[in-house]
């Protein structure tokens, strides 16, 4: 038995999560939350010939509650869209406090269930749930984990065009490591499933690297003003929660890369800031998922020096993000 919880499921993302998530057999209850329209959303679904059984909640008489009692996996995409020239940060403004309300809710309700933040910023917005299960004494840095399944899911899309074959897009692997903004996202394309060709000219090599990690704002500016990618977050998200899902079901050697709290595996968060070289609290690194979430978090492993400069490019600005998280929940404004 599975109960599943979408927090923002009336939206672009939560909509076709939602109907992805009810596809998944493997979830027997979906919960679903958001401050409109959430119970419209679920009637609709729960028409579907799949097990789950489908309930939608408005925040009135205690929805937030109820939705979350008995939640095993909760994911959140509530929040704001950027709009063309907004950055990811530009968020914070509007979702950390959405966000910093949500993580209360779960962690006076459901404080055991595994968190999936999709809500950007997603590096500073995964620090601000921690800080508040920290405050409520329930904090498990095993079980809350950053959604970047997008920039991943991109990788397998734009190395398959390189190589001239979508139809590998599906066995195309490529970590994808750092965090989920510009150049905090870091392909490790060197460790690419299917290697790039070694003719390939380096502005190509270049381009692709730059296309990962601005992937988002494509989208943004296709969608010039109507909000951000929605259909395929909803099919990173899907896919990461169904691999928690596998995993918290208890199959073994599910590895994934992840934004998570480094302390969630102290061996190997303290082995990869070795790596790294700096102190940081979260990273985003191939996760292995166990039944109590993080089992263990691997290093970056073999990589190039180009690829070296990357990640120290992105240590900077996480570390900023991060830092901006967890004051907010420290120290809030009066
Ligand atoms: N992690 C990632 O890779 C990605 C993250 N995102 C982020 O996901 C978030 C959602 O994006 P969209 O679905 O396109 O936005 P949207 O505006 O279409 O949907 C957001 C939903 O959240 C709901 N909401 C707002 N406040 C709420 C609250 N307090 N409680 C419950 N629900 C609430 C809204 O009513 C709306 O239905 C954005 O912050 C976006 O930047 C988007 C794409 C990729
Ligand atoms: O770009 C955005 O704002 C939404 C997002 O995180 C992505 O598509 O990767």
């Amino acid at each position: 038995m599975v109960k599943a919880v979408v927090l923002g499921a009336a939206g672009g993302i939560g909509q076709p999560l939602s109907l992805l998530l009810k596809s998944n057999p493997a979830v027997t209850e979906l919960g679903l939350y958001d401050i409109v329209n959430a119970p419209g959303v679920a009637v609709d679904l729960s028409h579907i010939a799949t097990p789950a059984k489908v309930q939608g909640y408005l925040p009135p008489d205690d929805g937030l509650k109820k939705v979350l009692t008995g939640a095993d996996v909760v994911v959140i995409p509530a929040g704001i869209p950027r709009k063309p020239g907004m950055t990811r940060d530009d968020l914070f403004k509007i979702n950390a406090g959405i966000v910093r309300d949500l993580a209360t809710g779960i962690a006076t309700t459901a404080p055991k269930a595994f968190v999936l933040v999709i809500s950007n910023p997603v590096n500073s917005t995964v620090p601000i749930v921690a800080e508040v299960f920290k405050k409520h004494g329930v904090f498990d840095p095993k079980r809350i984990f950053g959604v970047t399944t997008l920039d991943v899911v991109r990788a397998s899309t734009f190395v398959s065009e390189v190589l001239g074959d979508l139809s590998l897009t599906t066995s195309v692997t490529v970590p994808v490591v750092g965090g989920h903004s510009g150049v905090t996202i870091v392909p490790l394309l060197s460790q690419s499933s299917h290697p790039l060709p070694s003719g390939l000219q380096q502005s190509t090599v270049d381009d692709l690297i730059n296309r990962i990690q601005f992937g988002g704002d494509e989208v943004v500016k296709a969608k010039d003003g109507a909000g951000s990618a929605t259909l395929s977050m909803a099919y990173a998200g899907a896919e990461f929660a169904g691999k928690v899902i596998r995993a918290l079901k208890g199959e073994k050697g599910i590895v994934a890369p992840t934004y998570v709290n480094l302390a969630a595996d102290k061996v190997g968060g303290e082995a990869l800031k070795k790596e790294l070289g700096k102190d940081l609290e979260y990273f985003s690194a191939p996760v292995e998922l166990g039944p109590n979430g993080v089992e263990k978090i691997n290093g970056l492993g073999k990589i190039t020096p180009a690829e070296t400069v990357l990640v120290k490019a992105a240590l900077p600005d996480l570390a900023t993000n991060i830092e901006k998280g967890v004051t907010f929940v420290q120290v809030p404004k009066l």
